[in-house]
């Protein structure tokens, strides 16, 4: 269970994150959404403590991040919103980096890292340096690094991004199954379908503040006869007609 009370973050005068209450249980996936700049990365690296909080509290299983960080991060992965790093190495060298950071066996790590090759089809390119490698093969080797260790729980910040459709597809399949076990996904993204398809529970970020949390079926309930697209740009505050865009385009066929 992962319970995050009234976190706040702010840099300087910009108020990223607004006292932000959540509780995630676990054998769940939760979506995070909201526009660019709502404050999603933002509460992710509050997550996995690579930012400091302004104010408020994580605590994961009873555990407080900010006391008991190591036994926290132990019980953890993450996939970054950017692939591009340690690019000088391999992507050998970048997932023996990880595997060396768990107290794991050495055999289960190299079994499962064999099936996550062979699954995001990686076998031919592992000893190339990283920085050779297209944006979508960037992000398999470090969503392979993150899932190496299957930890409890997974915190993905928009792990789709630059995955082709098959990579896409077995990823969203491993999230299934993750919660399926009664263990947590948390991630965020931009793609309403996805969020529709995966969550059992989202919430809706803008500028900083929480505006939603629930099931996507209860969100849908409360807003009977209109798309999870319409209702989410009506709550995010943003336009749904089209008269900006008449104005670039001129009159349009939807
Ligand atoms: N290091 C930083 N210094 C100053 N402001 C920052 C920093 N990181 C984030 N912010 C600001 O905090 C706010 C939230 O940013 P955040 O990256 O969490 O948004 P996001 O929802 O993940 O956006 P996107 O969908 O574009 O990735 C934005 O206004 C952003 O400009």
């Amino acid at each position: 269970m992962i319970e995050i009370h009234e976190l706040t973050k702010r840099y300087g005068e910009k108020t990223a994150l607004d006292q932000l209450t959540l509780t995630i249980a676990p054998g769940q996936i939760f979506g995070f959404l909201g526009h660019n700049g709502a404050g999603k990365s933002t509460t992710i690296k509050n997550l996995v403590s690579i930012i400091k909080p302004t104010s408020g509290t994580i605590t994961v299983d009873g555990l407080d991040l900010e006391r008991q960080r190591q036994a926290v991060k132990e019980k953890i992965s993450y996939v970054p919103d950017t692939p591009d790093i340690f690019l000088q190495l391999s992507a050998m060298e970048y997932w023996d980096l990880i595997a060396a950071a768990y107290q794991q066996s050495e055999t289960a790590l190299e079994a499962r890292r064999q099936q996550l090759v062979a699954l995001f089809d990686m076998a031919d390119h592992a000893e190339e340096p990283m920085a050779s490698y297209s944006h979508g093969m960037r992000q398999k080797a470090i969503l392979i690094g993150a899932l190496l260790p299957d930890p409890d729980i997974w915190i993905l910040d928009e792990p789709l991004q630059g995955l082709d459709p098959q990579a896409a597809f077995d990823l969203k399949n491993l999230m299934k199954a993750h919660a399926a076990k009664g263990k947590t996904v948390i991630f965020s993204t931009h793609n309403l379908d996805t969020a529709q398809q995966l969550c059992d529970r989202l919430a809706i970020l803008k500028q900083g503040q929480l505006i939603y949390t629930g099931s996507v079926e209860q969100l849908l309930a409360q807003h009977p006869q209109q798309s999870l697209e319409a209702i989410y740009l009506q709550m995010a505050g943003r336009r749904t007609d089209d008269h900006l865009v008449d104005a670039i385009e001129g009159e349009h066929d939807a």
